[in-house]
């Protein structure tokens, strides 16, 4: 038996493992009418605001007009503040007449309004005209904190002033100052009857800037380069300086992360984008987190919560990332704004913080105060100026201070006059000044109400009233110079003696300054947009021919694609073709039990002489060898030919699909690729016990009877025949190979003596332990035998063991080859061919007919229960697990999965956003050069300031 597992050993060296082989392995203003012309009729408190801002327009840009026509005598900015006194005395008196004409007309009517300020505007020379919006000015603190009540004019005292003087007593300038003072006053008790929450919001302002930013998003969202950058306000300044309180104070809701381990530790772009009550009854007040899916957020604790944890999730081990965090907050109480709140300057870290903390706070606000960007620096009023990080950055960068603002926050910690001198900008003059604030977040019930979860309140209206209480009352004489020493301004005194409080007088700043900034990068992004639109174009011309894509046709086609060649594919699942592969398994099987019955039986040989008795009639052969037949037909039949066949016809398919989901484009959509797998894998273990039961119970018969035609008989030899040929001449190929290595024919019939001599020497060793162990006596004899190895020629080259392992292995490719060349010659003989009644005779001709049966039977039903029905559902399968159950955000990253057809869809995205971008910029350089004097356009933004 020993030998039969050698000779199962060798014959399955030449078994070709049953596979598929031949499955493929690939298996923004709508330029608002300019605001003097616009229509007014909504009510005589409008109407007063129209005026109010009118004339503030008209004052300060008559005194910008003043200062422009000095700065046209001056190159320096310095020489301009110190020399102005004189040259503005006389401007005054040239058009103060002008004013006071302007101030009357606004007593009178809206057109006397409108014509005065006509005549005045004709009348003044704008050396530095710019934009609608760049002529007018938010530089008047009265129109946002109210005037003390000691200054404050009422309205009965419009025509007076505090010396009891009329307009015409003080001249034309000291007139249109009443008149301003008295449209303040109609203006301030509007606002006070107003809700709280709402701040001072000039509807018709910031719609230029509306659109830059909107502008601005597209172009963040295609480019990062500084040629396409529109400007931002980036705020920065020491730890606990009062940033994120200034913030809070201009939106109205505290929503800023809020912690004493630094907190912020990524830069916050915010966006603000004032959003008018439409009165739908949708949320007024919400915020958006575009790269967190771009829901609306409604409650400013849960935009705080969700800035908090995105900052803390950046490990205390980096502390600071400049990847930024962008957040949209929509509401009618802000102005549209975009703003950068950065991690605060450190002095030293602590022991939890890395040492370079520093440095990379340093490093990352560096980055974001670069031209264009408006820097806003926080300094807090209880530190001296001279020790603020904020400033000596923004020198860094901007050395002339031409745009930066500085915001001194908790001016309510300092004397009144220590904070009104740190505004007046004397020590470190900053061209665009500094803003005083008392910003500190209100604490009250509505505290309460958030961390109980409720909504929290506005609290502008609260911190409004804390600055007038504060820099009003008594402090006021400190923060609003009276009347004489406004109207000092036009008897010498410099523009820095202006101080600027409030965090309205804030936002309107901030509005201004961006709004001009935005202007005044007007014509250069536009320039460069057109350059980027028309290199994106022709990159587009040339890499793809206008090709256009959408990400849905990329995931139809890659469907339509995965199902054609799943289609090509099946063709090798045809009848025939499983067939061959059934077949091809059987008649392995078919080997292996006449190998176990036949080749290895001593008696095969007398068979072989049987068959060539002329006389013997089939039922006189021996029962032996019918037995023999009959074990033969049912190892075969009930070897368990359903489950083989119908796992094999599986596994094909599942090699065909990972194949298919393994190849292009899968590779790039390994998801997609692993559903394909796992849905298709699903299809075949439901379809496999009922196909594998199906063919068992259809091959049954077989089991037991199997009848046979003569032409199946001769078919059946003829193959058996084919399948001893190819069996002899690899035996014979395998003794050839045997042959060469121990080198030449004599060495290899030496060998084989070699170990015949060691079987026969073995079987004497074996024979005589026999006797050993029967006989008592000599007990000891296993010691007696001699030695029998002898010396073998080659046993220099080769050691012992590979000799005898060569020439066991020769021997029984020897052995094989001889039992085999006897049954070959059996089934040429003429018994063999007599026909199915001389089985017995010919058990590999009988074995091979009933191998085709069952094949024949198994592909039949196979076909039916297994191949039909996935052949079926795969196709559905796709469509409804891949094509329809992707919602829009699935198919883009699908798309963008293939680096291909990513670049192809970023290509045509950027150059459909930049001819967006360009018709936008187009319509808003149209619209200016509709709406402004010729000489007043392509003004920069420092150049009001001047
Ligand atoms: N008295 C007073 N306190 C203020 C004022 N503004 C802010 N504070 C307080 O100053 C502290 C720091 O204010 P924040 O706004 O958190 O300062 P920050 O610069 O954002 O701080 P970091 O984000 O840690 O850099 C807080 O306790 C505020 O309540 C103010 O105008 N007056």
């Amino acid at each position: 038996m020993a030998s039969a597992s050698r000779l199962r050993a060798v014959r399955n060296m030449h078994v070709r493992a049953i596979s598929f082989g031949t499955i493929p392995r690939i298996v923004a203003r709508a330029f608002r009418v300019p605001m003097y012309g616009a229509g007014v009729g909504a009510g005589a408190l409008t109407y007063a605001n129209y005026k109010l801002e009118g004339v503030r327009t008209a004052t300060n840009d008559m005194l910008d007009s003043i200062s422009s026509t000095v700065h046209d005598g001056y190159d320096q900015a310095s020489s301009l503040l110190s020399g102005v006194s004189s040259t503005l005395s006389s401007a005054a008196g040239s058009i103060g007449g002008e004013l006071g004409t302007l101030a009357d007309g606004v007593k009178e009517n809206t057109s006397g309004f409108v014509n005065g300020f006509n005549e005045w505007w004709g009348g003044v020379k704008f050396g530095s005209g710019s934009t609608p919006s760049q002529e007018r000015s938010s530089t008047a603190p009265a129109a946002s904190i109210p005037p003390p009540p000691a200054t404050r004019p009422a309205s009965n005292e419009s025509s007076g002033n505090q010396n009891g003087k009329g307009p015409e007593d003080d001249g034309p300038l000291a007139g249109g100052a009443a008149a301003l003072a008295a449209l303040t006053s109609a203006y301030m008790n509007r606002e006070e009857n107003k809700d709280e929450a709402e701040p001072a919001q000039p509807q018709e302002l910031l719609q230029l800037t509306r659109k830059l930013i909107e502008i601005r998003q597209v172009l963040m969202s295609i480019d990062q380069s500084d040629a396409l950058k529109l400007p931002s306000i980036v705020v920065i300044g020491s730890q606990s300086s009062g940033k994120s309180s200034v913030l809070e104070a201009i939106v109205g809701h505290e929503f800023l992360p809020k912690g004493d381990n630094m907190v912020t530790r990524r830069p916050i772009e915010l966006t603000l984008v004032h959003t008018p009550d439409d009165g739908s009854g949708g949320p007024r007040e919400y915020g958006v987190f575009p790269g967190l899916g771009g829901q609306k957020v409604t409650s400013f604790p849960s935009i705080q919560r969700t800035l908090t944890e995105l900052n803390v999730a950046v490990p205390s081990s980096i502390a600071v990332s400049s990847d930024p965090i962008h957040l949209r907050i929509h509401s009618p109480h802000v102005p549209d704004l975009t703003l950068v709140d950065l991690p605060g300057y450190i002095q030293i870290s602590s022991m939890d913080q890395p040492e370079e903390l520093k440095d990379k706070i340093s490093s990352l606000c560096d980055r974001y105060i670069q031209e264009p960007n408006i820097i806003l620096a926080v300094c807090s009023a209880d530190v001296d100026l001279a020790n603020s990080a904020a400033l000596r950055a923004s020198r860094r960068v901007d050395p002339m201070g031409l745009r930066t603002i500085g915001v001194v926050t908790k001016m309510d910690l300092v004397l009144p006059e220590l904070g009104a001198s740190i505004l007046k900008g004397n020590r470190y003059p900053l061209h665009l000044g500094y803003v005083g604030v008392v910003s500190k977040a209100p604490k009250g019930p509505g505290s309460d109400k958030i961390r109980h979860g409720g909504e929290a309140p506005n609290i502008t209206g609260a911190i409004m009233r804390r600055e007038e209480d504060f820099f009003g009352g008594e402090n006021a004489r400190y923060f609003y110079p009276p009347e004489s020493s406004r109207r000092g301004l036009g008897s010498g005194q410099s523009l820095q003696g202006k101080v600027m409080v409030g965090t309205d007088t804030l936002r309107r700043r901030l509005m201004d300054v961006l709004e001009t900034s935005m202007s005044g990068s007007l014509n250069g992004i536009t320039n460069a947009v057109q350059l980027e639109m028309e290199e994106a174009n022709y990159q587009f011309k040339v890499q793809y021919n206008d090709r256009r894509i959408t990400a849905e046709s990329y995931v139809a086609e890659t469907i339509d694609a995965l199902k054609a060649k799943f289609k090509e594919y099946t063709t090798q699942f045809t009848k025939p073709h499983v067939r061959a592969k059934l077949r091809a398994m059987l008649d392995d099987k078919v080997m292996d039990i006449l190998e176990q019955l036949y080749w290895v039986d001593k008696r095969t040989e007398e068979l072989s002489k049987l068959a060539d008795d002329r006389k013997l009639k089939p039922e006189e052969l021996a029962s032996y060898w019918r037995y023999k037949l009959d074990t033969a037909s049912s190892l075969l039949t009930k070897s368990g030919v359903g489950r083989d066949s119908t796992q094999l016809v599986a596994e094909g398919l599942r090699s065909l699909i990972d194949s298919i989901a393994m190849g292009e484009p899968f590779t790039y959509h390994p998801g997609a690729a692993e559903r394909i797998v796992e849905f298709s894998h699903a299809l075949l273990r439901e379809r496999l016990n009922l196909t594998a039961d199906q063919v068992e119970n259809c091959i049954k018969p077989y089991k037991y009877e199997v009848e046979i035609e003569d032409r199946e008989w001769d078919s059946g030899r003829a193959r058996a025949e084919q399948a001893f040929d190819l069996e002899v001449a690899r035996c014979e190929s395998k003794l050839a190979e045997i042959k060469k290595k121990v080198g030449g024919a004599w060495r290899m019939k030496g060998l084989l003596g070699y170990v015949s001599d060691l079987e026969q020497k073995e079987t004497e060793r074996a024979r005589r332990r026999f006797a050993a162990v029967n006989n008592s006596e000599t007990s000891d004899s296993t010691d007696q035998y001699e030695p029998l190895d002898e010396p073998h020629p080659d046993s220099y080259k080769y050691s012992a063991a590979q000799l005898a392992d060569a020439g066991k292995i020769a021997a029984l490719f020897s052995d094989r080859l001889a039992v085999l060349k006897l049954r070959q010659a059996a089934l040429k003989s003429r018994r063999c061919k007599m026909g199915p009644e001389q089985k017995a005779f010919c058990p590999e001709a009988f074995l091979s007919v009933v191998a085709e049966k069952l094949a024949y039977t198994s592909t039949m039903f196979i076909n039916i229960e297994l191949l039909e029905q996935f052949f079926y559902q795969f196709p559905r399968e796709i469509d409804s697990r891949i094509l329809y159950n992707l919602d829009r955000e699935e198919i883009l990253r699908f798309a963008r999965e293939n680096p291909v057809i990513r670049k192809h869809l970023d290509l045509q995205d950027r150059k459909d956003k930049l001819e967006q971008v360009m018709r936008s910029l187009q319509s808003l350089v149209n619209l200016r050069q509709e709406t402004e004097p010729r000489s007043s356009r392509n003004q920069g933004l420092f150049t009001k300031f001047f």
